[in-house]
């Protein structure tokens, strides 16, 4: 009858139930309820719904800092080209076009010596070499201008150059042609007055020729002057655009490198709070030794709230099926210890008490009962087992009302029940249970609508000098029979004082 096993919820109770085996009513329940969870338990509370989670936060952020570091590399590429390109045409054209002009100033001034040269040709070999000088130096102006044009997009600014040079060489022709009269007068010189006169007024032509050469001289010089001024003005300007250019990606690169922190910051605070610190949270909650659903927080609609939601109702489910668990203990321990018809003591824990409190009962003094229940086969069969089991319950609960607290009862087999009174003179003891035997013959059992006459038949006995109180026991069962024996509905006792039996007998 003891140690049955019944699995429940994963776990393992030992039922200690006589009426499992009796198939008591409550018992019957009790193992019903046993093998079923207690409802609205097994289902989670959460549907898995769609949401914006974390998995949904983490790609908008990874896309924003993608986005971000793909700019600044975008940035920091063309920021790269437009350098390149910078510093090419500075290499290339306004470097190369600085040199042009500064051999075209070269070859300008060289024309201008090349004029000195010719004004001091005293031969036509002389003449003529200097007119070869300054036909080559011609030639290399045109030449370098031209390259200069091809560098230089503002290609209106040349003529002034062109317009020069071309005044330049005119007037170097006509200075030749006087230089030639000049020789050739001074090789065929008559000192006559009108051979001086002739050479006076060649010598005064060939001043103001020269005077005419010394300015054109000076303004080609001026004109190449001053596209090497404005080419250096150029290279100075695109270094300065270059500078500012540098400057404004360097700040629009700082931006993006601080985006990408700030992102990068806000993404790592984001895994902090949203994540790290959550399932600490849970972890925390977690560890404790009995975890409280309330110490589970659930905060939004992500997968860890899904997660933390899971757990919680699972701890609910725990908790709920461990307070199911101890209050079917509590049930179970009633029942290991008490009658589950009557809700006596059973016999199992009345001899348990009676072995735990044998010294003490026996120091102390003690009377013994036992109480059966007259004709009650006859109270089966003629209102049913239904009807039998709450006439016990009934003469049961008038035994709880009607004898002392103190008294230890219990059932001890079908109909049949024994009291120990301890520390109870036998007159005493006798009182009461004479009074309970009347009480109970005098008061008919109501039963769906019938009264059922009922009456007991009881044998009492005192402590034995001689003898252990399972002995005491066995004497009150004789003295019980003896009533039975005796016509029932009466009371059986041993009076040691005396050495003879004392009954008391019923009305009937
Ligand atoms: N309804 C019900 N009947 C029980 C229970 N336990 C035992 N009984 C019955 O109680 C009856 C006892 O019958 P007997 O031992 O012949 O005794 P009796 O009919 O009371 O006659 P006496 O004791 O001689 O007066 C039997 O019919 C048992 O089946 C129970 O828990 N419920």
């Amino acid at each position: 009858m003891l140690g049955k096993l019944i699995p429940m919820h994963g776990f393992s109770i030992i039922l200690s139930c006589k009426a499992i085996s009796s198939g008591s009513p409550d018992c019957m329940q009790l193992s019903k309820n046993a093998s079923k969870p207690p409802s609205g338990l097994l289902k989670p509370k959460i549907a898995d719904k769609p949401c914006f989670g974390l998995m949904a936060r983490t790609a908008v952020l990874s896309t924003v800092m993608a986005v971000v570091i793909f700019a600044a590399v975008l940035l920091a590429l063309s920021a790269f080209a437009q350098y390149r390109n910078t510093v090419s045409h500075l290499a290339n054209q306004q470097t190369q076009g600085l040199m042009t002009a500064s051999l075209l100033l070269q070859q300008s001034e060289s024309l201008v010596s090349s004029s000195a040269m010719l004004l001091l040709a005293d031969d036509h070999f002389s003449r003529r070499q200097a007119m070869f000088e300054i036909a080559d130096r011609e030639e290399w102006i045109g030449r370098l201008v031209a390259e200069l044009a091809a560098l230089r997009t503002e290609s209106g600014q040349f003529e002034e150059i062109y317009r020069t040079r071309d005044s330049l060489v005119d007037n170097l022709k006509t200075l030749d042609n006087l230089m030639r009269w000049r020789i050739d007068l001074r090789a065929q010189f008559s000192p006559s007055p009108a051979g001086i006169a002739l050479l006076k007024s060649v010598e005064a032509q060939l001043a103001e020729v020269i005077q005419d050469n010394r300015k054109l001289s000076r303004d080609l010089g001026v004109a190449v002057g001053y596209h090497v001024a404005a080419i250096r003005q150029e290279i100075q300007q695109s270094v300065s655009n270059l500078d500012s250019d540098i400057s404004q990606h360097e700040t629009l690169l700082k931006v993006l490198v601080l985006s990408v922190v700030i992102v990068v910051a806000f993404t790592l605070l984001f895994i902090q709070r949203s994540v790290i610190g959550r399932v600490k949270r849970l972890q925390k909650a977690m560890n404790s030794t009995r975890p409280s659903p309330e110490d589970i927080v659930v905060q939004g609609k992500d997968e860890i709230a899904r997660m933390a939601n899971s757990i919680r109702s699972y701890v609910e489910r725990i908790n709920l099926n461990e307070h199911h668990i101890l209050s079917m203990n509590r049930k179970l321990d009633f029942l290991a210890h008490h009658d589950a018809l009557t809700h006596l003591h059973n016999r199992h824990y009345f001899e348990r008490a009676l072995h735990e409190q044998k010294a003490s009962l026996e120091a102390h003094g003690y009377c013994t009962a036992m109480v059966d229940i007259d004709h009650f086969k006859e109270v089966n069969d003629a209102h049913g087992h239904d009807v039998g089991d709450k006439v016990i319950q009934h003469i049961a609960r008038m035994m709880q009302q009607q004898l002392p607290k103190t008294a230890l009862m219990a059932r001890y087999g079908g109909e049949e029940f024994v009291v120990i009174f301890p520390n109870m003179a036998l007159e005493e003891a006798r009182c009461c249970l004479e009074a309970f035997r009347q009480c109970v013959a005098d008061t008919p059992v109501k039963v769906n609508h019938s009264n059922i006459n009922v009456t007991l038949s009881i044998g009492l006995s005192p402590q034995l000098p001689d003898g252990s109180i399972e002995k005491t026991i066995r004497v009150a069962d004789e003295l019980l029979y003896k009533a039975k024996r005796s016509g029932r509905n009466r009371l059986e006792i041993r009076d040691l004082r005396h050495r003879d039996k004392i009954s008391s007998e019923g009305a009937s």
